[in-house]
């Protein structure tokens, strides 16, 4: 299966990396100065389930991508992906799948516009990781999963293909018959962490020591939660369970990759993350005040960031 990994950062470098490292045929399509860092020192992983280099990684750039793939893996950031969708473009085929791994639900209607919804399967992915200065993939923490499948839950051919090359790779993987419900589960959650850890400017453990943190980072987790009951994905009580724990645990050093890219000055998803959210609550008649202080705190930074860089 030829496999196009879009962007080796930090989720695609990890997931491409490990499905390189064990034979898979996988292409990264970067941008010059990633291509660069990759011919110069290859793939490098630094992992607490195992360090891996792969020197020389097959690599394309947009201008000379001219072939259609099996898979695409797509792991960009959410403000990419207008870009993205252009210069993938003559890597889809008539039997390419299409699998997103990014964070939120919006690309998905982004992708359906342009190549057509049987193209695109629903993808997630559970990991801490980050590209450092050097280039090198570090992965934060124990969980590496990623959890895909077809929207409509069916166990086709193309998604046992996939599971075939996932399963050998070293990373947890889980084809799901349910994986909109899984992306809308993923969703509440990491927009109730990313929020009230961009909020607070603290890991968990923080907020949950500080007067009122707990009770502000529950308000926002059942905020998001009544927004995708509103929409038809309520998550289980047991999800909802699992997520309560992790963002209130004491001690706890859990925060967003939306947290690590805000502290250090980047760019971060908010609306892709917390607007859209907030617009589908709002469009169903929700009132979300914690949505709303998060997403005006995000666009806010947002507004410095752009003046400080015009400065
Ligand atoms: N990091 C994490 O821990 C997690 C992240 N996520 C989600 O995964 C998604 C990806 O995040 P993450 O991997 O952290 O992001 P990164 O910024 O680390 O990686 C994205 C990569 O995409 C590349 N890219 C962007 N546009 C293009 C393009 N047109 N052509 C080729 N490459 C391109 C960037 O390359 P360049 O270097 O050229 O800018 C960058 O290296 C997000 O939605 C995020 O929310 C989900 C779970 C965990
Ligand atoms: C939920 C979490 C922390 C792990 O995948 C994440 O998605 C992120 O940090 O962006």
């Amino acid at each position: 299966m030829k496999i196009l990994v879009v962007g080796a950062g930090a989720t695609g470098g990890y997931f491409g990396g490990r499905l390189l490292e064990r034979g898979q045929d996988v292409t990264f399509l970067v941008r010059k100065a990633r291509a660069a860092v990759l011919a110069r020192d290859g793939l490098l992983i630094r992992s607490p389930a195992g360090d891996a280099a792969l020197p020389s990684p097959s690599t394309v750039q947009a201008s000379t991508l001219n072939h259609a793939f099996d898979l695409i893996i797509v792991s960009c950031k959410a403000y990419h992906l207008a870009q993205v969708i252009d210069d993938i473009a003559p890597a889809v085929g008539p039997d390419t799948a299409i699998l997103p791994i990014l964070n939120g639900m919006q690309h998905l209607d982004l992708l359906d516009a342009r190549f057509g919804a049987k193209h695109v399967l629903g993808g997630s992915c559970f990991i801490a990781s980050t590209l450092n200065a050097e280039g090198v993939v570090h992965h934060l923490g124990k969980p590496h999963r990623l959890t895909y499948g077809e929207r409509d839950g069916s166990r086709s051919e193309r998604v046992e293909h996939i599971e075939q090359a996932m399963l050998k790779a070293n990373f947890e993987s889980f084809l799901s018959s349910s994986i909109l419900q899984d992306m809308w589960d993923k969703w509440v959650f990491l927009a109730s962490l990313a929020g009230i850890t961009c909020l607070m400017r603290a890991p968990i453990g923080d907020i949950v020591a500080a007067q009122g943190g707990t009770q502000a980072t529950l308000q926002l987790l059942e905020e998001c939660s009544r927004v995708a009951e509103a929409c038809g994905h309520a998550p289980s009580e047991a999800a909802l369970q699992r997520s309560r724990s992790v963002l209130t645990e004491a001690d706890s050093s859990t925060s967003a990759s939306m947290m690590r890219d805000l502290e250090q000055g980047g760019q971060v998803e908010a609306d892709h993350i917390i607007g859209d959210m907030l617009a589908r609550g709002e469009a169903a008649g929700l009132d979300l005040p914690m949505l709303r202080v998060t997403y005006a705190h995000l666009k806010a930074y947002e507004a410095r960031r752009s003046h400080a860089k015009l400065g």
